[in-house]
């Protein structure tokens, strides 16, 4: 318990929610539950009665609503007691958007009680139409504080004792499965202890479908100057995952330790633009210890997947000058697709910021790592009993398995503490195998990351916000050591954990590739452009959502824009080889760039030319022949020992020489200089 007590009385079994207000939502809500985090044992549900909550006055005002200090008054037979809490109020929206958020409100409440790092609510009630989110009331935030500082800014020492403070109250909300969302300094509270703790959290979440104040990103899970671009709209560039708040806490570190609020005076729009379309990251200030600076860097990735894990930021922050200790699994990546080049185990540590790596496809020969800045902490690694499969990629596998086993499933039997190699069995056989975990990866039901999935008839998944229903068609984020699968999908702004019998597998969408648009979708999620004719133009994939969604743009139209979004579920490739006759074929390749038409053109043009150029030759060489024997003989008649001849191709008689020049001048350009005018 870290010292966060509800005023005694706080939650009052009896009392009941404004009748007038919605009736059906209290005897919902009010149904008594367990606590598992029991911080009292007689809190069984979060609902406060409005009656007994005063506001006093305001002392913030944020994105999602304005912060109140109030009170909550407990009256019994033997006393009459007032406390001080802190209260957000949120808009509430619809009747059907109350009771999803206080749906969604208890179930946060009783998740988290009793968390040491973060500011648990004590309770919830509605007051003037709001949700009041009832917590404790703090001495302030390190935003306030740092207000007060020169510069706005703490020292680098501070931020980082802050820092671990933050990070470890946000892994407990990771590991109960809560995104924090709105991480800033405004939102990071001290307590008289002088301790930080995660203040709001979830907020986004609970708000779902409540519209923001922004008509331009009506439905935005954060604070725009903080926000990660898969943040912006999760549904289409989601899902958030952990690695969503990655992107906030640096902000804010970076926040505290410049003074700097990231994209200031910047407009939301103008901060969408920066970091979503033109992939702009904040500025990481020089001067900080490499771990501090490597960790803060990869938090900025675009890609939330290369993003570290809050374990290894806890360890850039706690020991700056060394952040990897022996045994450690650590591992280089590829930039910028995030793709493992190598894995290792660290051996030694020499000194700060200089290790010694067992890498795994080199046995017996550690390598010094010195300035360690290109080594992440592995996030994922192999468990004794994960299912692993060889990627897909290798061909012949470092340690030599024999050819039976290569798109065979195997079992983690042993990990090399030492070397990191991993020892693999196989059903039916007794002998384990050394594989280099960089050839492996987890597998379930035949599944591995990155497969596209879609989901079997007979099973459904809810949209976590608002909006439409999510796409059937995803990829496979993760493999879990449960085997439970975790699927982005286009549409749902979160990652949906299920077992792999819900899925089957599909082809993979590629960059590249043609595509349109299903004849039989009716109501597509996102417009299509439309041909001529009526039918859907064909497009070509230029960009791949993690969550699936296409990005297609239009060769074949000159004037189209960028392109548009499309949901893979309702696009299907198109192969030229699939289509059938010569007019079709063409008809085709006309829509694949714009270009195509004027080439063919052109060419006909050409050919047409070249063409009636040869005709006329042939036409006019025999009259040519008989004009120049004449003409010869004429002149042998007229001839005169010293005179020289005549130059023949400076008088192409059968020609005007107008036309001659203009047709060996367009016929050069077209055909190039081996083509020649005909010459007598
Ligand atoms: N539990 C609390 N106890 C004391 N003061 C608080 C508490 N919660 C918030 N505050 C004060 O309110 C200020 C603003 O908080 P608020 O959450 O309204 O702003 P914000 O974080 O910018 O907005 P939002 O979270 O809506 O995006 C904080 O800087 C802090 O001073």
């Amino acid at each position: 318990m870290g010292g966060q007590q509800p005023p005694y009385g706080l939650v009052s079994p009896n009392s009941s929610i404004d009748d007038e207000l919605f009736p059906e939502d209290y005897e919902q809500f009010g149904t008594p539950v367990n606590v598992n985090r029991a911080a009292d044992p007689s809190r069984t549900h979060p609902w406060v009665d409005p009656s007994i909550l005063k506001l006093m006055h305001r002392v913030g005002r944020g994105h999602f609503g304005d912060v109140w200090l109030a009170t909550i008054h407990n009256r019994t037979e033997d006393f009459d007691e007032y406390h001080e809490v802190a209260v957000k109020m949120l808009p509430t929206g619809s009747e059907e958007q109350v009771h999803s958020l206080l749906q969604k409100f208890e179930s946060l409440f009783h998740t988290v009680q009793g968390l040491r790092g973060v500011s648990w609510p004590y309770g919830i009630s509605i007051k003037d139409g709001k949700a009041c989110i009832i917590m404790k009331f703090y001495e302030g935030s390190l935003g306030d504080k740092t207000a007060h500082l020169p510069g706005n800014k703490l020292p680098l020492a501070d931020v980082l004792r802050y820092g671990q403070q933050l990070v470890s109250g946000i892994m407990e909300l990771h590991s109960c499965g809560i995104l924090a969302l709105n991480l800033k300094p405004c939102n990071f509270l001290l307590d008289d202890r002088n301790v930080a703790v995660v203040g709001e959290f979830g907020i986004p979440m609970l708000l779902g479908g409540i519209p923001s104040p922004s008509s331009a990103h009506p439905y935005w899970l954060g604070s725009p100057n903080y926000m990660a671009p898969e943040q912006w709209d999760a549904n289409l560039r989601g899902p958030i995952s952990f690695e969503t708040d990655c992107w906030a806490f640096a902000c804010s570190i970076i926040e505290m330790i410049t003074g700097e609020v990231p994209w200031n005076n910047m407009s939301s729009q103008d901060i969408f633009d920066a970091v979503v379309v033109r992939h702009q990251k904040p500025m990481v200030p020089s001067g900080l210890p490499p771990a501090v600076d490597r960790v803060l860097k990869a938090c900025f990735e675009y890609d939330y997947r290369s993003r570290p894990a809050f374990r290894e930021i806890l360890r850039a922050f706690a020991n700056p000058k060394e952040p990897f200790k022996a045994g450690d699994w650590v591992c280089v990546r590829e930039k910028p697709s995030g793709q493992f080049l190598r894995i290792g185990v660290v051996k030694t540590v020499i000194g700060p910021d200089s290790v010694l790596v067992q890498y795994c496809d080199k046995p017996g020969e550690p390598i010094h790592c010195s300035g360690a800045s290109s080594l992440h902490l592995w996030k994922d690694s192999f468990q004794i009993g994960d299912a692993v499969i060889l990627k897909e990629w290798v061909e012949s596998p470092r340690f030599g398995w024999p050819g039976e086993f290569h798109q065979s499933e195997g079992i983690v039997s042993e990990i090399g503490v030492q070397d990191g190699v991993i020892l693999v069995t196989f059903r039916g056989s007794q002998e384990a195998w050394r594989a280099d975990p960089v050839e492996l990866e987890r597998v379930s039901g035949g599944l591995v990351a990155n497969d596209w999935v879609r989901l079997r008839t007979g099973w459904s998944i809810e949209a976590t916000n608002c909006g439409q229903m999510p796409s059937r068609v995803g990829t496979v984020h993760c493999v879990e050591h449960s085997g439970k699968l975790k699927v982005a999908f286009l549409g749902r702004g979160t990652l949906y954990t299920a077992s792999p019998e819900e899925f089957e597998k599909v082809a993979p969408f590629l960059h590249g590739q043609y595509v349109r648009m299903k004849a039989e979708v009716v109501a597509p999620r996102f417009d299509w452009p439309q041909e001529e004719k009526g039918g859907r133009d064909t497009g070509r994939i230029v960009h791949i959502l993690p969550s699936g969604g296409l990005f297609v743009n239009f060769p074949g139209r000159l004037f189209t824009g960028k392109g548009v979004w499309a949901d893979s579920e309702e696009t299907e490739v198109i192969h030229l080889n699939e289509i059938s006759g010569m007019i079709n074929k063409y008809q085709h390749i006309e829509k694949m760039h714009w270009a195509v038409r004027p080439t063919l053109s052109l060419l006909g043009f050409l050919l047409a030319a070249r063409t009636g150029i040869v005709i006329v030759n042939l036409v006019t060489r025999s009259l040519r022949v008989r004009k120049n024997t004449a003409a010869s003989e004429n002149k042998a008649a007229r001839y005169h020992p010293n005179e020289s001849m005549p130059n023949q191709k400076d008088n192409p008689v059968w020609l005007p020489p107008q036309v001659a020049v203009a047709t060996s001048t367009v016929a050069n350009l077209i055909f190039g200089e081996g083509v020649t005018t005909p010459s007598r």
